[in-house]
């Protein structure tokens, strides 16, 4: 689990293990150093306690800072106090180590990545500047001023040089590698191959150093070969490593008298640039190391890119092939093999022409042409491919072009998806919507050439449809009806007068009404009058047979019904005098009968004949008769009750029934109405005419009795009146004894006035 968990190369969290391990490393450090320097002749040597303290202090949170600097002032204190050096002697050198890390480790955070601080070249030029010149700078003029009344110029001038350098190639040699030092690198190092490697390249190296310390003229230019190759063949980490260990070597060797860092040159070095040499070949070999690292990881970053683009091509659901600029196929990925069905090896030997439909290739060719020309950047189209069993596919192609740094065509990369089935079912339901097109236009004309009205409700049913007559009717626009409950536009009562039906707004559609029609319906419309309608309503119903509305389908019966209505009155009445006829008549008559035994009434039935009628036809003529009788049947009617039956039988005869009528009481009114004709004046062009009636009446108070047996009675009990002298009324008796209830003598015969 330890070897999967990822560096820390954010800012770590100092605890008191850094602290000490930060202290002992220091303290050593500071031994060694201080330990050569006193031993070696020339006072000159490197100081390695501030290039640690600085990646140190870098890595660390600020205010981690001072119990690290102070872990760091008592490891160099400790080293001074070993050596014997006074503390009040070395307290302004410590000092000045401390501010000189803090200030270098300050401006580093701020000019650095914290996240691999030398990730490039330019980080590291950054680097060198700040902590190799400019912080060593610094530090050699405070140092200055501890010592500046002690010694004479010369000698601060060479200390103020061997300070300088002492810092500069120390923190050059050591401080690069503790910036970009991840923890667990030596632990991975050590346990893997590359060991090895490490180990024989340093041991190289360390001895071509050696020897061209040793023997060789130019040395430094013999050091700087073997540096550099390692920073061309190593990565950064190991290449730091290896620059350390020569820089610690020779400053050792020459320290310690072993070899001269100066045998065969030709120019003496000043005491306290003796390490300047180091300090040039460390910074060419430093700058490659980081040049490289960008170039690796630049070719790291194409290669992941190139893997991830030949992983997406290979894996890709859709067909993907580069294409060379004249058309052959040069790679295909497996999904476009399963779509045409060739194998690999044998499509890279094909062009996209040979696999083109051939009426799809001048457009795919023409597209081409504008991309290689830069008039487009890309292009998509739908084509036909011919599969190797002869098939004919369509897939939609999308083309881009990879051009190279001159901008010449490198290749095309094509992506192919298979749109076969979503073509062949848009070729389906391009005709299915044309056919429904079709549809609907013949439903709308239908429904606008139709006499019927038509109108659409929504499940909530607020109409969503009405056509031009059902406009008409209503007096609503559909515009206007749209949305709108039906019960507000479509307002239906049964009769004229009779109330709304608003149980017609309330129809479940769930329930299974396919129509209803009644025939009084009347339809309300809006500033358009009354409409006598018949009604159908037909729920409307999705396939999975839910309820999406109801359709009112409203039929003008206006004419048809007036229609009736005159049928209907000229079978039931006489047209001359508007009373009812013989037909209606007789069923008045046997609903007086059923009315004797149901209601246990008795009626009075009366046969009437006017007298001496045929000469006012003779004498005034057809169309006097007419008016005559007209003007008999309105004087009867106004003496009887509205509950009475006044029917004319044909010619001058009239039937009277007077419902629930007692006999005297029916002989009474009889005998009234026989009286009034009697006196009747009848003008006729300036002409007065008198005529008469004679009258027969019969009771009706037995169930048994026939109407035509009553009918019979009430003629026979007529007979008698006018042969006993008209203008009298007689009544049937049931012994055949007809008894003058009312006799009216004066029967005059019209005369001309
Ligand atoms: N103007 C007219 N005359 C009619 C009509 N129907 C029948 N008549 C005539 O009415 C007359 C009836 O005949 P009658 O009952 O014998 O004549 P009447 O003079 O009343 O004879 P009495 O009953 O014996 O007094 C006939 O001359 C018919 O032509 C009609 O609709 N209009």
């Amino acid at each position: 689990m330890e070897k999967n968990k990822p560096p820390s190369i954010l800012l770590n969290r100092a605890n008191w293990t850094s602290h000490v391990l930060l202290g002992i490393s220091v303290c050593l450090m500071a031994l060694a150093c201080m330990s050569v320097i006193q031993k070696s002749s020339s006072l000159a040597g490197l100081w390695l306690p501030t290039a640690l303290m600085i990646p140190a202090l870098f890595h660390h949170r600020y205010r981690d800072w001072l119990p690290l600097l102070c872990a760091s002032a008592l490891g160099i204190a400790a080293a001074h106090t070993v050596l014997g050096t006074p503390f009040l002697r070395y307290l302004p050198y410590l000092l000045n180590n401390l501010f000189e890390a803090s200030l270098c480790a300050a401006l580093l955070r701020r000019m650095l990545p914290a996240q691999d601080p030398l990730s490039g070249l330019g980080h590291w030029v950054r680097f060198l500047l700040i902590a190799v010149i400019f912080c060593p700078l610094v530090s050699s003029f405070i140092m200055m001023l501890f010592i500046l009344h002690v010694h004479s110029p010369v000698e601060l001038q060479s200390r103020f040089a061997t300070w300088f350098m002492s810092e500069a190639v120390a923190i050059l040699a050591l401080t690069p590698l503790g910036l970009i030092y991840q923890r667990g690198y030596f632990r991975k190092t050590l346990t893997s191959e590359r060991f090895f490697g490490l180990l024989l390249t340093l041991i190289i190296t360390l001895a071509a150093g050696f020897l061209a310390l040793k023997w060789l003229p130019y040395t430094f230019a013999f050091i700087t070969i073997p540096l550099l190759w390692c920073a061309i063949r190593l990565p950064r980490v190991e290449a730091f490593i290896i620059f350390l260990s020569m820089t610690l070597m020779i400053a050792l060797l020459h320290t310690s008298g072993i070899v001269s860092v100066q045998p065969h040159a030709v120019v003496q070095i000043p005491q306290g640039l003796i390490f300047l040499p180091l300090l040039l070949i460390l910074t060419p070999a430093n700058a490659m190391a980081m040049a490289m690292q960008t170039l690796r990881a630049e070719k790291s970053h194409i290669t992941q890119s190139e893997n991830r683009f030949r992983n997406a091509m290979e894996y890709s659901a859709i067909g993907m092939a580069l294409v060379s600029p004249q058309g052959r196929l040069l790679q295909v990925n497996k999904s476009l093999c399963n779509l045409l069905g060739y194998e690999a090896g044998y499509l890279t030997t094909l062009t996209f022409q040979e696999i083109t439909y051939q009426e799809d290739l001048g457009k795919d060719l023409s597209l081409l042409e504008q991309l290689l020309n830069d008039e487009i950047q890309n292009y998509t189209m739908e084509k036909r491919y011919l599969c190797r069993s002869g098939e004919v596919i369509w897939a939609l192609l999308a083309v881009s072009l990879v051009r190279d740094e001159e901008h010449n065509p490198l290749y095309f990369i094509s992506q192919i998806e298979d749109i076969n089935d979503l073509k062949h079912t848009e070729v389906t339901n391009k005709r299915l919507s044309e056919a429904l097109h079709e549809e609907k236009e013949l439903l709308h004309i239908t429904l606008n050439s139709i006499n019927e009205a038509v109108i659409s409700t929504d499940r909530n049913m607020n109409i969503t449809f009405m056509n031009p007559v059902a406009e008409k009717m209503t007096g609503w626009t559909e515009q206007q009806a749209q949305g709108q409950p039906v019960n507000r536009i479509v307002l239906i009562s049964k009769g004229q007068d009779g109330p709304l039906i608003d149980n017609l707004l309330q129809f479940d559609i769930n329930e299974n009404l396919h129509s209803s029609v009644e025939r009084s319906l009347v339809l309300h419309g809006h500033h358009t009058g009354l409409f006598d309608v018949q009604l159908a309503v037909s729920p409307l119903r999705t396939l999975k047979d839910e309820p999406i509305g109801i359709v009112l389908v409203l039929q003008d019966v206006s004419k048809s019904r007036e229609l009736m209505r005159k049928l209907s009155y000229s079978a039931s009445h006489d047209l001359l005098t508007g009373l009812s006829n013989r037909g209606s008549f007789e069923s008045s008559l046997k609903k007086a009968l059923n009315l004797i035994t149901a209601a246990h009434q008795s009626h009075c039935l009366a046969f009437i004949d006017l007298d001496r009628f045929k000469a006012i036809n003779d004498t005034a003529g057809h169309a006097a008769g007419d008016e005559l009788l007209r003007q008999i049947s309105t004087l009867m009617q106004e003496h009887i009750r509205n509950s009475d039956r006044l029917a004319r039988l044909g010619g001058d005869e009239f039937a009277l029934i007077l419902f629930d009528c007692p006999a005297e009481q029916g002989l009474s009114t009889l005998a009234k109405l026989v009286s009034e004709i009697n006196q009747f004046e009848f003008v006729w062009e300036g002409k007065i005419y008198r005529i008469g009636a004679s009258a027969g009446l019969t009771n009706m108070n037995d169930p048994d009795v026939s109407g035509s047996e009553y009918m019979a009675q009430a003629d026979k009990a007529c007979y008698t009146a006018k042969n006993n002298g008209r203008g009298r009324v007689f009544r049937y008796e049931p012994e055949q004894k007809i008894a003058t209830v009312h006799t009216d003598n004066s029967v005059i015969p019209p005369e001309k006035h």
